[in-house]
């Protein structure tokens, strides 16, 4: 679905992302991409999602040349791109957010916003509330739910456990794994250990390259991974 082959990514002067390749397939469940902060872990979704464009090498996204098309688009296309910092609209209600969210497809919104909802019970009970008042697990839920209101193939998750208590941020976790029933999901993740027991396949990052690369497990089993990534 998503081909990335030897791009360089720059931020002026400054070299993020460095000749990298990889891919993401029609039946990838859950792909993570794991490694130290200042990676270009987020560079890359940025640049996946028409953000950031590469100075040289290609994207391939179902099958189009991703780096002509507009982010807009690229949801249009089926990939989406939920934030670190989320980019909730604070002052607009829970269900307004999620609104905005379907854009690309007003004629299922009734139908997408049932399964959210379904999903994310607590979007529901909160559907009134501004976004800017609620706690920062209900707002990562409202983030994902509102990534899944476009109605994505690929849903693309940076951090999405970042800065929850670990109590919520294992119902992340578990609503994870559900998205990735029917959604492949993109995951970045501090969470060393749970991202790669959640993935099928994994990328490790380092520098702006790719450092080690395999199954989830495989990747639990490197040296390497226990020694710089995994506690205990
Ligand atoms: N807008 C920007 N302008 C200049 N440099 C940037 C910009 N955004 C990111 N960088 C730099 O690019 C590098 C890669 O950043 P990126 O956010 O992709 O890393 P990351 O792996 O996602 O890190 P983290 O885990 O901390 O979120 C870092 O050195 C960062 O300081």
């Amino acid at each position: 679905m998503i081909t990335v082959e030897d791009i360089s990514v720059h931020y002026g002067d400054l070299q993020v992302l460095w000749d990298l390749s990889l891919e993401i397939r029609e039946n990838d469940s859950v792909v993570a991409i794991v490694g130290p902060n200042g990676a270009g872990k987020t560079t890359l979704l940025k640049s996946m999602s028409g953000v950031l464009r590469p100075t040289s090498g290609s994207i391939e996204l179902f099958g189009r040349d991703a780096t002509t098309l507009s982010p807009s688009k690229i949801v249009e296309e089926g990939f989406v791109h939920v934030s670190e910092k989320r980019n909730l609209f604070n002052d607009l209600t829970v269900y307004e957010n999620l609104k905005m969210g379907a854009y690309t497809e007003r004629d299922q919104f009734r139908a997408t916003f049932e399964e959210v909802i379904d999903m994310f019970p607590v979007l529901d009970e909160r559907r009134d509330q501004k976004a800017g008042t609620l706690s920062g697990g209900e707002q990562q839920m409202l983030a994902i739910g509102r990534g899944l209101m476009a109605h994505p193939d690929i849903l693309a998750l940076d951090e999405p456990s970042g800065a929850l208590a670990p109590q919520l941020a294992e119902r992340v976790f578990a609503k994870i794994e559900e998205i990735s029933e029917n959604t492949t999901v993109i995951l970045i993740e501090q969470h060393v250990d749970r991202a790669l027991d959640l993935s099928d396949r994994a990328y490790l990052f380092e520098n702006g390259r790719i450092a080690t690369e395999g199954s989830g497990a495989d990747l639990l089993e490197s040296d390497h991974v226990k020694e710089s990534y995994l506690s205990g």
